[in-house]
């Protein structure tokens, strides 16, 4: 959050007992505050310099003053710490290795936003029962997002309820807008008030319009109505987010990584004045959610970086520790996405290096197609 929003008093007052409106039959509990639940897990000033750090780096890569390769991977969503943990700690050391080429976030997504309906995330549903309990699942999204950002890792997530970002937004590097709400202006509101790059995706019928315009908004200053980190509502002042770009997902089963997508994407950020830098998400509709095509489409990227083309400057990929995807259930395997179907470990091991090989040494066409397919075929 911004100065501004900070700067604003209040007074909240707390209560635990549930309560029952008598005239909407709604009964309410009431969550800890933003502050109680940042001072139950804060972050220490190491942890905040270095997100800081992140911040500045996803940003220069973004304005390519740092010609990396911005790479957002991880799982669909968290539904277990223990298994994010362990694949963090993976990932962290792949992200050490790989530091000259690529600033590899990972995905760390405790709110989904869904098609119809299904489990919406760690933040409301922690235990998978389908009854909710928001104030526990609010308290261990922080505690994971921060025993994950202690391992040196940027952190990226999706901002999908404006208040929940309140509670989680200080261990953060990298937000998404999704597909979904790409055109909400309470999103752009918040996108405006958030210190650090945000990504607004294209829409889910692939049309790019509401993420530019999306950018455009944002950039500005606003007056929005929100909490302040006392939980009490408050008019909020934003500064504007100077920091923003399109993420390119695809859409209604139609991909759009391709040069010529990509090129188009780029003419209507330029005709709008605002960053045409953008990230391609090699899974959702440009996989079609067949999590191996993510491979195909990240070699592609690859090639098009190799033919000169430095608006592609990051990309996105589902990614747990074992490939595919499963319903919740008491038998769930560990390391498997609740969600999107995901790359398993070792795939994502050899993805990232033939990217760090690609980018390091730009090797010829050929060449990369064949690892590619090499790849995708083993
Ligand atoms: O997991 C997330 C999906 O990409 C997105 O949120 C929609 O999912 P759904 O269509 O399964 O609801
Ligand atoms: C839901 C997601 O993406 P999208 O908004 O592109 O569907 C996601 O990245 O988890």
């Amino acid at each position: 959050m911004n100065m501004h929003a900070n700067e604003i008093n209040s007074t909240a007052q707390s209560t635990t007992a549930p309560s029952l409106s008598v005239e909407t039959g709604l009964t309410r509990k009431t969550l800890p505050t933003p502050a109680e639940l940042r001072g139950r897990y804060p972050l220490s000033h190491e942890l905040t310099d270095r997100i800081a750090h992140h911040r500045r780096e996803v940003s220069r890569i973004l304005n390519g003053e740092d010609s990396r390769l911005l790479v957002v991977v991880g799982p669909c969503s968290l539904h277990d710490d223990a298994a994010a943990l362990d694949y963090g700690r993976r990932l962290a050391e792949v992200a050490r290795a790989h530091a000259d080429t690529m600033l590899i976030v990972m995905r760390a997504y405790v709110e989904k936003p869904r098609t119809t309906v299904g489990w919406k995330g760690m933040v409301y549903d922690p235990d998978h029962t389908g009854t909710g309990d928001l104030a526990e699942g609010l308290r261990r999204s922080r505690h994971l997002l921060l025993r994950l950002a202690e391992l040196g890792l940027p952190l990226a997530t999706e901002a999908l309820n404006p208040l929940v970002m309140r509670y989680l937004e200080d261990l953060i590097s990298w937000t998404a807008i999704g597909a979904r709400t790409a055109e909400s202006q309470p999103h752009r509101e918040l996108v405006s008030d958030l210190a650090m790059p945000v990504g607004i995706k294209n829409a889910t019928d692939g049309s790019v319009d509401a993420a530019v315009n999306g950018m455009q908004a944002a950039s500005q200053p606003h007056e929005s109505i929100g909490i302040d980190d006392n939980g009490q509502v408050a008019a909020l002042s934003t500064a504007g987010n100077p920091d923003t770009h399109l993420v390119l997902r695809g859409g209604r089963g139609i991909t759009n990584y391709d040069t010529e997508s990509v090129r188009m994407a780029q003419h209507r950020l330029r005709e709008k004045g605002v960053n045409t830098r953008v990230m391609i998400d090699c899974s959702h509709d440009n996989a079609r959610k067949q999590h191996q095509m993510q491979s195909v489409i990240a070699g592609e990227i690859l090639e098009q970086r190799q033919a000169g083309n430095a608006g592609i400057v990051g990309l996105m990929l589902e990614s747990f520790i074992t490939e595919g995807r499963q319903d919740m259930s008491d038998e769930a395997a560990y390391g498997v996405s609740i969600t999107d179907p995901c790359l398993g470990w070792d795939e994502t091991v050899r993805l990232l290096q033939l990217l760090h090989n690609g980018l390091g040494s730009i090797p010829s066409r050929g060449k990369d197609m064949a690892m590619v397919a090499d790849l995708v075929a083993s």
